[in-house]
């Protein structure tokens, strides 16, 4: 008889090896290339990327990265292993971290599992709201490998958990200790990484999940309209992206009144590029120069015993 040995895949972006323009550039280039993320036709994008994209952006981003590497390496990395080895601690099956770009690879934690004799897998993206630019992209990368082996594991696949009430909780905590330590803003700003438009007018319910997190947060946090907003940044390339844009309207608020701003981001289950550079030093400045006086960033989640307990309950479903 086939006996269940449960196992957990947590699966994030990734990010480079290092913050060199070599690294930058190997990283870009597997995550720019992936149909998922840009969907231009091939013969059409691949001279965009490799002669107009990646010798430009590659020395520029590199820099950035160097603004937020830690000792002990790329935030994304660091706090994602943080939290493996915090869920690992809390249950007596083996979890296992891979990236969808970079390292380490989806593969490398697919055989670590495997190797341990895990016949069913159950996979945390650790996207709260669900995008087929992220979510359907992990669900893509497994399937490729899957590809190679003569037999599967079950796979229970957790599409996303924008409302889940143990990360509404979380996120509740995490803003009410940066207003108890700070003073309650003049406006809780929430910023989304963004989707080209166009993905949501094919399908892509992400803008949607997105406000079931922030509708959720708002009411649990007993906050009127007036008080909290929801935007979404890291917009790339021409076409549009979702609205409101964040670093627009980080330079529009102050002439509004609204001087005293605090910044979650939570569509980020780590801290990361997008949040350590773009939103607390670029946004920061942004809001600033425009006449803010006070603006505070809410970390992600990151390591936070409540985020790891709502990982917990996430997989426990699926003992
Ligand atoms: C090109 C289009 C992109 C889409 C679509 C996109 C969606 C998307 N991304 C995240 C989360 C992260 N993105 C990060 C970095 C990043 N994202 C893009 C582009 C798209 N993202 C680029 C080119 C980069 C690299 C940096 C840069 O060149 O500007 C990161 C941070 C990685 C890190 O190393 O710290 C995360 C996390 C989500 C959640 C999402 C759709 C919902
Ligand atoms: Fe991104
Ligand atoms: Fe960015």
């Amino acid at each position: 008889m086939r006996q269940d040995k449960p196992g957990v895949l947590l699966v994030n972006l990734g990010t480079p090896d290092a913050p060199t323009t070599s690294a930058v550039k190997r990283y870009l280039k597997q995550f720019l290339s992936d149909k998922r993320v840009v969907d231009t036709p091939r013969w059409l994008w691949w001279p965009i990327l490799n002669i107009g994209i990646l010798p430009i952006r590659s020395p520029r981003v590199a820099k950035l990265y160097a603004s937020v590497w830690t000792d002990e390496g790329s935030p994304l990395l660091v706090f994602s292993k943080r939290q493996r080895d915090a869920l690992a601690a809390k249950l007596d099956i083996p979890v296992a971290l891979g990236m969808s770009y970079g390292n380490p690879s989806l593969k490398s934690a697919v055989d670590d599992l495997m190797a341990q004799g895990v016949n069913k897998l159950i996979v945390l993206p650790l996207y709260p709201q669900f995008s087929c630019s992220t979510v359907a992209s992990v669900w893509d990368g497994l399937s490729s490998l899957f590809a190679g082996y003569r037999s599967l594991p079950t796979v229970h696949f957790i599409r996303d958990y924008a409302d889940h009430p143990a990360y509404i909780a979380a996120l509740k905590a995490s803003v009410e200790r940066s207003f108890a330590q700070h003073g309650k803003p003049d406006l809780l700003l929430a910023s989304f990484h963004g989707i080209p438009q166009r993905f949501a007018n094919e399908g892509d319910d992400y803008p949607q999940r997105c406000h079931d997190t922030f509708d959720a947060l708002k009411t649990a946090l007993g906050l009127s309209d007036s008080e909290a907003m929801l935007t979404f940044q890291s917009r790339f390339g021409r076409e549009p992206w979702l609205t409101p844009y964040t670093d627009e309207t980080m330079q529009g608020l102050p002439a509004k009144g609204v001087k005293h701003v605090q910044v979650m981001s939570p569509g980020f289950a780590s801290d990361c590029l997008e949040t350590l550079e773009e939103i607390n030093e670029q946004n920061r400045e942004f809001f600033l120069h425009a006449g803010g006086t006070r603006f505070e960033y809410i970390p992600a989640l990151n390591d936070d015993e409540a985020h790891i307990d709502m990982m917990l309950e996430l997989v426990n479903q699926y003992r």
